[in-house]
C-alpha cells in the first residue's frame, strides 16, 4: 500500500542537505518514505492525504528518557520551586516506590507515558533503567523498558542506594547486573556527578559495559562543572547529556570529536544533548545550545522524561524553549530534535540496515515517522508556544495519530 500525503506548505526534511521544501508532498511505501518533491510533480500512490498547507516535519527522536518508574515526587518540585536545589539523592525515593510495584504495573505506566509521547509526536524513543539498583530490580526493569522503548540503556549506576558501599555497589554493577542486564539492553549510561558517581567509577562502569558489547552514553556536568564531558569523549561515547557546565575546554574537545565525522559512513564523535525541561524544572542555568553549535558540536534535544527533574515528554515545549530560551533557530532546534536524537542513537543513517531504516529525518529509503503540525510552518512552534500543534503522526508508515 503507498500513501501520497499532499498540499504540504512547508516540508522540512533535516536530510543531509537540510532541506526545506514549499508546496511538497511525500509517498510512503510500508513503512519506508519512497519519494519527496514538489506536489506538483508527485507520482499516483494507492491513498491520498491532504495535508491542506500544513507543514510536515520528522517525528521527534526523543534520545533521553527514564520511561519506567513508579510514584511522583511533587513534594521535591514544590521544594523546589519554594528556593530548595536538586540533589540525585531523590533517585531513591523513585528507586522505592519502583521496587514496591509488580512488572505488570511498571508495564502499564510506561505504556501511558510512551501513548502520551506519541501524541505530542514522539516517534522514536531511548528509556533508561535505573530506578531498580539492585540486580534483580534493574534486570527486571530492562525487560520491561525493552517492551516499550526503542533502545534501552542500562543505567544501573545511577544512585549508589542508601546503605550501599559505593565501591561495593559498582562491583556489582559491572558484575552481575550488567550480566543481567545486558541482554535487554544496547546502550550503557552513568550519571558522573557529585553525589552519584565520581569519575574512577564511573569510567570503571562504562569500561565494564562496552566490554560487554554495550554503546556509551553518559549523564554530565548537569549539577557543576566535572568529568562527565571529558571522560564520554575519551571513551567514544555517542552522547554526553545536560552538559549545563561546560568549560572551554570540554567544548573543544566535544567539537574535535567531530572532526573525522563524514556523514555517518565513518566514526562519530560525542552529540551534547541538551534537557530543556529539565533545566526549568531544576532552576538550572539553560545548557549552552548556542555556544555548543557555534563551535561546531553536533548538538540533541531530548526530553529526559522522568519523575525527578522532568516530568514531561513533551518535545514539542523542549523545541520550544530551545528557540526562545536557548538562541536557536527553528530550524537548529527541530534538527536537534529529530536529527540530532538519531546521531545520538546511531539511527540517523541506513536504508534497512540490519532490517532496521534511519530515522530523525525525511529523506527517501528512511523510516516513515512524520509529524503533521496544525500550522503552516515551523516556526509557529515556538510563534505560538504551548499550542496543540501536533495534527497527524505516522510511525513506520502507520498513522498512529
Ligand atoms: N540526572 C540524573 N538523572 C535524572 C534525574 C533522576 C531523578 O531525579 O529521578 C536526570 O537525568 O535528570
Ligand atoms: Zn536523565
Amino acid at each position: 500500500m503507498s500513501l501520497l500525503i499532499t498540499n504540504i506548505a512547508e516540508l522540512m526534511t533535516q536530510d543531509a542537505e537540510r532541506r526545506v521544501l514549499k508546496d511538497a508532498a511525500v509517498v510512503v511505501e510500508g513503512e519506508r518514505i519512497s519519494w519527496i518533491g514538489q506536489a506538483a510533480d508527485a507520482p499516483a500512490a494507492d491513498t491520498v492525504h491532504d495535508a491542506q498547507g500544513r507543514a510536515l516535519l520528522p517525528g521527534w527522536v526523543d534520545s533521553h528518557t527514564h520511561l519506567v518508574f513508579a510514584g511522583d515526587r511533587t513534594a521535591e518540585f514544590e521544594a523546589r520551586m519554594a528556593g530548595e536545589s536538586y540533589s540525585a539523592g531523590g533517585i531513591g525515593v523513585t528507586m522505592n516506590a519502583t521496587r514496591a510495584a509488580t512488572d505488570a504495573e511498571l508495564l502499564e505506566l510506561a505504556r501511558a507515558r510512551r501513548a502520551e509521547a506519541l501524541r505530542g509526536g514522539t516517534t522514536y524513543l531511548e528509556a533508561k533503567t535505573g530506578y531498580g539498583l539492585s540486580t534483580e530490580h534493574e534486570a527486571a526493569i530492562a525487560r520491561v523498558t525493552s517492551q516499550v522503548a526503542d533502545e534501552v540503556t542500562f543505567l544501573g549506576a545511577h544512585l549508589v542506594p542508601k546503605g550501599a558501599e559505593p565501591e561495593a555497589y559498582v562491583d556489582e554493577v559491572v558484575g552481575p547486573m550488567l550480566a543481567a542486564v545486558a541482554p535487554h539492553a544496547q546502550w550503557a549510561d552513568v550519571f558522573c556527578e557529585r553525589g552519584a558517581f565520581d569519575e574512577a567509577q564511573s569510567r570503571r562502569v562504562l569500561e565494564a559495559c562496552a566490554a560487554a558489547g554495550l554503546k556509551l552514553r553518559v549523564h554530565g556536568n548537569q549539577l557543576g562543572p566535572g568529568a562527565g564531558v571529558r571522560l564520554a569523549v575519551e571513551l567514544g561515547a555517542a552522547s554526553v547529556d545536560h552538559v549545563n557546565y561546560l568549560e572551554d575546554a570540554d567544548v573543544l574537545a566535544l567539537a574535535q570529536s567531530w572532526d573525522q565525522y563524514d556523514g555517518g559512513r565513518g566514526p562519530r564523535g560525542t552529540v551534547a544533548t541538551c534537557l530543556p525541561a529539565c533545566d526549568l524544572s531544576t532552576r538550572e542555568p539553560l545548557a549552552p545550545a548556542r555556544r555548543l553549535l557555534d563551535a561546531g558540536v553536533q548538538v540533541a534535544i531530548a526530553s529526559n522524561l522522568n519523575p525527578g527533574t522532568s516530568y514531561t515528554s513533551a518535545m514539542n515545549y523542549c523545541v520550544t524553549t530551545a528557540v526562545l530560551q536557548m538562541g536557536l533557530s527553528v530550524h537548529e532546534a527541530v534538527r536537534a530534535a529529530t536529527f540530532g536524537g538519531a546521531l545520538a542513537l546511531h539511527r540517523e543513517v541506513g536504508d534497512d540496515v540490519d532490517g532496521r531504516r534511519a530515522v530523525g529525518s525525511i529523506a527517501v529509503g528512511h523510516r516513515a515517522d512524520l509529524h503533521l503540525l496544525n500550522a503552516p510552518s515551523a516556526t509557529h512552534l515556538a510563534y505560538r508556544p504551548g499550542m496543540p500543534l501536533t495534527h497527524a503522526v505516522w510511525q513506520a508508515g502507520a498513522q498512529v495519530v
